[in-house]
């Protein structure tokens, strides 16, 4: 049952459900900065509640795709943080209003493909004219024509690439060199054998849409250069590819749907892990998958398993799909989250101190959208109000992201780590030995303490085998100065804190 708001959600009264979207987007808002939000976001508006999706609605197909691709999964946690049965958010463009015309049939329920299509009682009306794409591209580069031309008819399905994703924008280091190198050599010679199809997968925000974006890109320019035609790519997620799916069901239209994407050169579908579970529509991907590489064509995948770990995926496909390449990009090091802020710092020529982006690499270490959104806020800030970064004010700008980073390390797991790290045993950390060999890896675990956790001296004073206050602070006030005077001590301090932090 479709709810529209102001009407009313399954369990909140209308008035509570604006307010629910009003408290989303301040939190976007905040999260974001004011010159990102007002510059993507704040035309945004909340369509309706339908079963477990929240259809939000944007004015152009540009706009619509670049919400989608950059706030989508953000949207989708802060709706499930407000109410947890919504599960998925739904872009859309807002509808043109068509005079004297009935009320569009209700949307496709989002669930698995029905076995058979239903009634044409229930077709979905059209998507409306959509705005042209890309007038209001932001990065100087113009989206390719292939993907916007209207007359297109794979343009009603397929999603922009973004320009920023190019493999000159990537930043290579150790976790995630093997899947760029296996990404820029499918990019120099698609579909040839061992690399089709090319499956990435890894961690949310590591940037397995920037490589597979990446390599389209390439594939074209490559292309280009040598003087061979165009070759065409189509780029969608497996969500997207589940819902033209079931649209072209119940449209009765499945014969053009199978072969407007058979006719694509590159396939790219990304967040494939979306199809567990879908029986039908696995099917249905399985076969096209299996046309698009007998006829040559490359195919590009992405997940956060790898395909043996994909359980809920059919066997067959399992095996399809591992059957290329499979290349997985890893955690970031502190080392690859450091270049990485350099670089974004640098492509958008704003001075960001080295402290700065030590306290960033410090701190944000889940996924690179987050340091990368974290920086892009700071940088805001700093245009905004014209002030230069600092330390001190990205703490102050960036709280909220902090304090949720914060992660909560225990006084047990500082002196497991540390005494690991001497190489002594761990109830020496609370035992009355005092002999330096022990004694100073405890000064550094009590430092440790002090400086990653919120407790009191006495507390730490306590889990340390029941020392007093005043013993901690000699401990912390030791360390410091120790680092001051001897830099491979301090270097090893670091170190502990770094795997401590990660
Ligand atoms: N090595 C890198 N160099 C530069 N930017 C990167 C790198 N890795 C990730 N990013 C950036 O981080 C953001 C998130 O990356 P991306 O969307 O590709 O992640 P993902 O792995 O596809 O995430 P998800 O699991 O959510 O789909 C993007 O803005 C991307 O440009």
């Amino acid at each position: 049952m479709e709810n529209a708001v102001g009407p009313s959600s399954p369990s909140s009264p209308p008035a509570q459900l604006a307010e629910v979207w009003a408290r989303i987007r301040g939190r976007l808002r905040e999260e974001v900065g004011e010159v990102e939000y007002r510059t993507w976001l704040r035309q945004m508006t909340l369509s309706a509640i339908q079963g477990e999706e929240a259809i939000v609605l944007l004015p152009t197909r540009f706009l619509r795709d670049w919400v989608r691709g950059h706030y989508g999964d953000r949207l989708r946690a802060l709706w499930q943080a407000e109410i947890p049965a919504i599960r998925r958010v739904d872009f859309r463009v807002t509808p043109e209003p068509r005079a004297a015309e009935p009320a569009p049939a209700a949307t496709p329920a989002v669930a698995e493909a029905p076995r058979q299509a239903p009634r044409p009682a229930t077709i979905r009306a059209p998507e409306p004219a959509e705005a042209p794409a890309g007038l209001a591209e932001p990065l100087g580069r113009a989206a390719p024509a292939a993907e916007l031309r209207p007359a297109d008819p794979r343009s009603d399905w397929t999603a922009p690439l973004d320009p920023r994703f190019t493999f000159d924008t990537f930043v290579v280091g150790k976790p995630n060199e093997f899947a760029y190198a296996c990404a820029r050599r499918v990019a120099e010679r698609p579909a040839s054998p061992g690399f089709n199809p090319l499956f990435l997968y890894g961690g949310v925000g590591l940037g397995k849409t920037h490589l597979m974006h990446a390599a389209a890109w390439a594939i074209r320019e490559i292309g280009a250069a040598e003087g061979r035609p165009p070759l065409s790519v189509a780029y969608m997620s497996a969500e997207k590819f589940m819902y033209r799916f079931i649209a072209a069901l119940r449209s009765q239209s499945t014969m053009e749907f199978k072969e407007s994407l058979r006719s694509v050169d590159v396939l790219l579908i990304d967040d494939l892990q979306f199809l567990i579970g879908k029986d039908n529509t696995q099917e249905e991907f399985f076969h096209t998958f299996n046309a698009l590489v007998d006829a040559g064509k490359q195919i590009i995948v992405s997940a956060d398993k790898s395909p043996s770990d994909l359980s809920g995926i059919e066997d067959r496909l399992r095996t399809r799909l591992g059957c290329g390449m499979v290349a997985d990009l890893h955690a970031t090091t502190y080392e690859l989250r450091i270049s990485i802020l350099q670089a974004k710092a640098q492509s958008q020529g704003v001075p960001v101190p080295p402290k700065v982006m030590e306290f960033l690499a410090h701190k944000i270490t889940s996924n690179v959208r987050e340091l990368e959104g974290a920086l892009n806020r700071l940088i805001a800030h700093a245009n905004l109000f014209g002030r230069p970064v600092t330390l001190e004010g990205a703490q102050e700008v960036l709280h909220d992201i902090l304090r949720a980073h914060d992660r909560r390390v225990t006084i047990e797991e500082i002196q497991k780590r540390v005494a690991e790290h001497y190489n002594i045993r761990l109830t020496d950390m609370s035992s009355p030995r005092r002999a330096r060999n022990v004694a100073r890896p405890r000064q550094v675990a009590m430092y440790l303490a002090k400086q990653l956790t919120s407790r009191s001296l006495p507390e730490i004073g306590r889990r340390f085998g029941g020392r007093d206050h005043t013993t901690v602070m000699h401990a912390v006030s030791r360390v410091a100065e120790l680092m001051q005077a001897d830099s491979a001590f301090a270097e090893d301090v670091e170190l502990l804190r770094r795997m401590l932090e990660t």
